[in-house]
């Protein structure tokens, strides 16, 4: 219904394009669900909408997989009446490609993005998101082609460079190849993982105004004061956030609901739009965090939830849990050193990139890096082991090989059980040569011609037997033999 009214809609009416697109087909949106990966799936865009974010974007989907893959863009696309005003991001670096991407999006949404942002190695790898940042000209094909034949807008989503100047540049680069609205994540391409840090808001404020297009504020937006304080400094249209709404959904509408109240509300969404229990974990992580740090025991469970079921027990238990950590007597009523009570949703402060090294000096007991490498050397470690010892100190690379005996006669390893502490091929040559057994290696030589020469003498006894046929017979004896002998080895090797 919603995709045939998209289709009429967009055949009828010209392409809006800048503050009309913001205005009219968005609905001046100021609070936005950011893009992201696994976490801005159907379920949790509804429960945004539902706590006031007024616009939200699809997690980043690969645009060639999604040219490729039918089940792939079926899953991507999942959306719902509710789920309105909607941005489809793609990463890409091919126009053509991207575009094909776009087209097959663009009757389910009201834009496409394309995101410029991504600072993972994964796209480093790829070629695409942030590490596009020093390609301008191919950007500018892949927004110019997709603002001319799609019929939604396109918007971009960048991260800063260092120097504001040349973020301005960029910015208008975009605005130039026919960008409609633009994201700025005010944390350049390095600023990730430990050393992410604060992002930079006087580098928006100058790219908001040097460009005539709506401006989305992305970065340290933890609070609805936030939101307002980023806008006031800013000046720009729409404030984004991702680990903020992760962490508190309602954070635009200024309150700090119950966290069981938001997981159960969560929960019930996913039971109406199936979501892969991986994000649901996750979900679950980010809201329960606090109160996880609390009740230990239950985050090592929610780590092996195996279903929805799983979880929605284990927040249950949770539940019960923070119920009587807040009748308790002693039980704050409100913030002590600036946080609130563990059972309610409330942001998580990522620590800054000295106190993430300090934390890390401290694991290693306090011992200067140069230190820890030099005695990492000394173990004849390869580089990125280094690296991955410092991360890491109990990871092990030198597993202790097992040491095996070798053959008396040759390099492999001798039968554990062979009487000549041999190979099996030495031993068999060694036994045959003695007409002698070995259990071990299941040759039994001696055995086999104390048979035959006891049949030949009770043969010899019956008067059966000539000196010729005794022979042939011994012959046919030592063929059987090896043959059942072959067969032991045959057998021997099925089972093991
Ligand atoms: C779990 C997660 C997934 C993300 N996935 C995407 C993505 O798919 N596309 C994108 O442009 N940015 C993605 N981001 C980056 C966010 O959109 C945002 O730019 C970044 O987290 C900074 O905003 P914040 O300070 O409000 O967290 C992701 C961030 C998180 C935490």
């Amino acid at each position: 219904m919603k995709v045939l009214a998209l289709t009429i809609l967009s055949n009828i009416m010209p392409k809006l394009e800048g503050y009309e697109f913001w205005e009219k087909t968005l609905g001046k949106p100021r609070f936005i669900v950011a893009p992201m990966v696994e976490q801005s799936e159907l379920p949790w865009r509804i429960l945004s909408r539902r706590h006031k974010a007024e616009l939200c974007y699809t997690p980043m989907f690969h645009s060639s997989v999604f040219t490729k893959n039918p089940r792939y863009r079926k899953e991507a696309l999942a959306s719902c009446e509710e789920d309105s005003p909607l941005i489809v991001q793609f990463c890409g670096n091919n126009p053509e490609v991207f575009l094909e991407a776009a087209m097959l999006a663009q009757d389910h949404c009201d834009a496409i993005d394309l995101n410029l942002g991504c600072p993972q190695s994964i796209a480093k790898r790829g070629q695409y998101g942030a590490y596009l940042q020093d390609k301008w000209e191919l950007i500018s094909q892949i927004v110019s082609l997709a603002h001319e034949k799609l019929s939604v807008p396109i918007t971009c989503k960048i991260r800063i460079f260092p120097s504001v100047e040349k973020t301005v540049r960029y910015a208008q680069m975009l605005e130039k190849a026919g960008c409609q609205l633009l994201t700025v994540h005010g944390r350049t391409r390095d600023m990730r993982g430990p050393v992410t840090g604060m992002a930079d808001w006087s580098a928006i404020k100058a790219v908001k105004a040097a460009v005539k297009i709506p401006v989305f504020a992305n970065g340290n937006i933890q609070s609805l004061q936030d939101v307002h304080r980023c806008m006031e400094e800013t000046g720009v249209d729409g404030v984004m956030t991702a680990e903020g709404n992760l962490h508190n959904p309602a954070l635009f509408e200024g309150t700090h609901p119950k966290v069981w109240d938001i997981t159960d509300e969560y929960i019930d969404l996913v039971k109406t739009y199936p979501t892969p229990l991986s994000a649901v974990r996750a979900h679950l992580f980010k809201i329960l965090h606090h109160s996880l740090m609390v009740h230990i025991d239950l985050r090592i469970d929610l780590a092996r939830a195996k279903s929805i079921g799983d979880c929605e027990e284990i927040c249950k238990t949770l539940r019960g849990r923070c119920e009587e950590d807040a009748a308790k007597p002693d039980a704050p009523t409100k913030p002590e050193d600036g946080k609130l009570p563990h059972w309610l949703c409330q942001p998580y402060f990522r620590p800054s990139p000295k106190e993430a090294e300090a934390k890390r000096a401290e694991k290693n007991r306090k011992r200067p890096l140069s230190m820890i490498i030099d005695d990492l050397n000394n173990e004849g470690l390869s580089k990125s082991q280094i690296k991955k010892r410092v991360r890491n100190p109990s990871v092990i690379f030198h597993r202790p090989v097992r040491q095996y005996e070798k053959c008396a006669k040759c390099p492999n390893p001798r039968g554990l059980k062979c009487v000549f502490s041999e190979c099996r091929a030495c031993c068999k040559h060694t036994a045959h040569k003695a007409v002698a057994d070995c259990p071990g290696h299941h040759l039994l030589f001696a055995t086999k011609k104390l048979k035959s020469d006891r049949w030949e003498a009770e043969q010899r006894e019956k008067g059966l037997l000539t000196a010729t046929t005794a022979a042939g017979d011994a012959l046919n004896l030592d063929t059987e033999g090896s043959n059942a002998e072959q067969a032991g080895t045959t057998k021997q090797l099925d089972s093991g």
